[in-house]
């Protein structure tokens, strides 16, 4: 099954962000609510959540179970979750449960590009 080999590689990967449970994702982006949807994507449909803790997330629905969307969604965790930098959106974690596969995003406003591109010192609008 598709879902059982991405999960044993996921295992494999030293991740170095955090594991997300459903429940949490849900309760974040309210079910998924239509009202939190911020676009769409390669991977299928981004939401906006709300952690517990206060932090603003994007979360990216894997949303069908097609095999090269799988393997670059575990692709896209792998070179991530390794990945720091003030010009890159922060990755915080992912969710794999059952068939769901979700990736958590450091959630970022759209007119925050220009922001993060050339630095808060020389920005203007
Ligand atoms: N971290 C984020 N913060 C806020 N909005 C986001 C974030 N990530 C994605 N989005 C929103 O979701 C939409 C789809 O994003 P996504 O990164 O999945 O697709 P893409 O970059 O347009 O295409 P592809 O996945 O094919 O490279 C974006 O256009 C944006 O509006």
């Amino acid at each position: 099954m598709v879902e059982k080999t991405e999960q044993r590689e996921l295992r494999g990967i030293d991740l170095q962000t955090g594991i997300f449970t459903l429940t949490q994702i849900k309760v974040a982006t309210k079910n998924f609510d239509p009202s939190n949807k911020l676009g769409e994507g390669g991977f299928g449909a981004v939401y906006k959540g709300l952690l517990s803790d206060g932090t603003i997330i994007a979360v990216k629905q894997l949303s069908s179970k097609s095999k090269q969307g799988a393997r670059e969604f575990v692709n896209e965790i792998g070179m991530m979750s390794a990945l720091r930098h003030p010009n890159l959106v922060r990755l915080y974690g992912c969710c794999v449960e059952g068939n769901q596969m979700s990736l958590i995003y450091e959630y970022m406003e759209n007119n925050c590009l220009s922001r993060a591109l050339l630095g808060a010192v020389n920005f203007k609008y």
